[in-house]
This record gives structure tokens, sequence and C-alpha cells, in this order.
């Protein structure tokens, strides 16, 4: 079974133009996990611009279901968040500072003895950690190196690609995902999946364990409602071809 996390951030985004607390984002996590969400994801930036570092700890006392902190492990700040929390999944993303949203995975091999480093410390902590990559072998094959349970791979490229040739934008993800598995490797998918592409990466991706979605959905939610579209993500997840 593919899990979908619906990813709030843009929830916060709202919620944060005004100073109040409409929506109310912990009342939003609870109804996404009502209407079928298998998990809550959210991404802290260092600016708070969207989840508050406050948040964090409000939605893991209050959530059921895996909830997975995504963000940039360099920051100290947020490796202490995930430390006081933890989480179901910690997703490391290399962002940079005052980035506007995530545009590139780890470099596995650069960057390796520091992922084994931070590897090792969420999972002492009990915490299942996934290294945020680029559809590359090589970036799959040095991030199995670093002991982490998962990977997630960036979707942006096959998002970008999907209208115009969902065979060639599909094939790198179908490689990278066919190696993941055979080193062992649990296999995550985000950025840019929608209502249009989510099947036919689902029906190609062998194993896929999770994806984790925000934008789209959270769009898709204005004009179908949120029990409506998280039942239609859910629908995408299921039968492969
Ligand atoms: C890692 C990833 O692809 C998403 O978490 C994305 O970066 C969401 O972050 P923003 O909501 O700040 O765009
Ligand atoms: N890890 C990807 C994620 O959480 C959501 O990305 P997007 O759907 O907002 O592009």
């Amino acid at each position: 079974m593919t899990k979908l996390s619906v990813n709030i951030n843009k929830v916060a985004t709202l919620r944060n133009s005004r100073g109040g607390n409409n929506p109310d984002l912990l009342q939003v996590a609870l109804d996404c996990e009502k209407f079928g969400a298998q998990g809550i994801t959210v991404h802290p930036r260092p600016d708070e611009r969207h989840i508050r570092y406050q948040d964090v700890f409000d939605l893991q006392t209050a959530i059921h279901t895996e909830f997975n902190i995504e963000g940039n492990c360099r920051e100290k700040k947020f490796v202490d968040l995930v430390l006081a929390n933890k989480p179901a999944q910690v997703t490391l993303v290399p962002d940079e500072l005052g980035q506007i949203t995530s545009n590139h995975g780890w470099d596995t091999i650069k960057h390796q003895v520091y992922l084994q480093d931070m590897t090792a410390l969420f999972k002492a902590e009990g915490i299942r950690v996934s290294i945020f990559v680029d559809p590359n072998p090589k970036m799959v094959e040095a991030a199995a190196q670093t002991g982490t349970d998962r990977i997630e791979l960036y979707t942006e490229g096959y998002a970008a690609h999907f209208h115009r040739d969902p065979a060639n934008a599909i094939k790198p993800y179908v490689e990278a995902a066919t190696i993941a598995k055979s080193l062992g490797l649990g296999l995550n998918a985000g950025h840019d999946l929608d209502l249009h592409n989510l099947h036919y990466f689902y029906q190609h991706i062998p194993d896929l364990l999770e994806v984790s979605i925000g934008h789209a959905l959270i769009s898709d939610a204005l004009y179908l409602g949120l029990e409506e579209t998280i039942k239609r993500y859910r629908a995408q997840l299921r039968g492969k071809g």
C-alpha cells in the first residue's frame, strides 16, 4: 500500500497571512486524518513563514497517523525540533536559507559522512529517516551507504514533463526505484504530485511506500473541499495497471 501523507504547509501559509488562527492548523490536520490521510507532513523553514516551530509540538501531541517532519538538518534548530518531538519519520532535505521551495535532492556522495552521522543520530532516537534525492542512480546508491531507512524521490522533474511525455518522464524514477529496492531502501516520493500525474507515477513505481502532497492537494480542496479531495488522492493510489 502507498500511504498518502498530506503536507499542510500551505494551510499554515494562509493562517499566517492574517496573524490569527484561521484556518486552524491542528483542526485541519485532524480533519485530513478523518478524511483518509495516512500521515501528516510539515516542512518548517527557518523563517517560519508557514509552519512555526510551535506548530510541530502541537501537531505531535494531537495527530494519530504518521508524522513526517521534513527540513534542513544543517539547521541546529531543526535537528533539536525533531529530536524533541520524535516523529515517525524525518525527511532530510538540503534546502538553502531563503529558498522558496525545495528544488534539489542531496548530493549523497559529497555529503555521505555527514548524512551517515545525521541518520545515526535520528535512528538512535527511534525516528525513521528518509533522505530527499533526485532520481539519479549514483545518488540512490550513495544514499544506501548512509544507513537511511528510506529515500524520498524528488518528483518535480517528473511532474514538469508528465503532460508532454509520461513514458520518458517516469523512466529515471523507475530506474531509481529499482535500484533502491535492490539495496533494501524504502521508497517515498513527493513534490508537485497532483491529481493528474499521481496515478501514473503510482502505477509505474514498484513498492512506493508513501507520497507526501501539499501544494496541489490544498489547491484542489478550494474547489472540491478537503474531504472529497483526499478521497480522490487516495483513489489515485489504488489499482496497479
Ligand atoms: C521536500 C519537498 O519537496 C516539500 O516539502 C516542499 O519543499 C514543501 O515546502 P514548501 O511548502 O515550503 O514549498
Ligand atoms: N515532500 C513533498 C511534500 O511534502 C509536498 O510537496 P508539494 O506537494 O507541496 O509540492
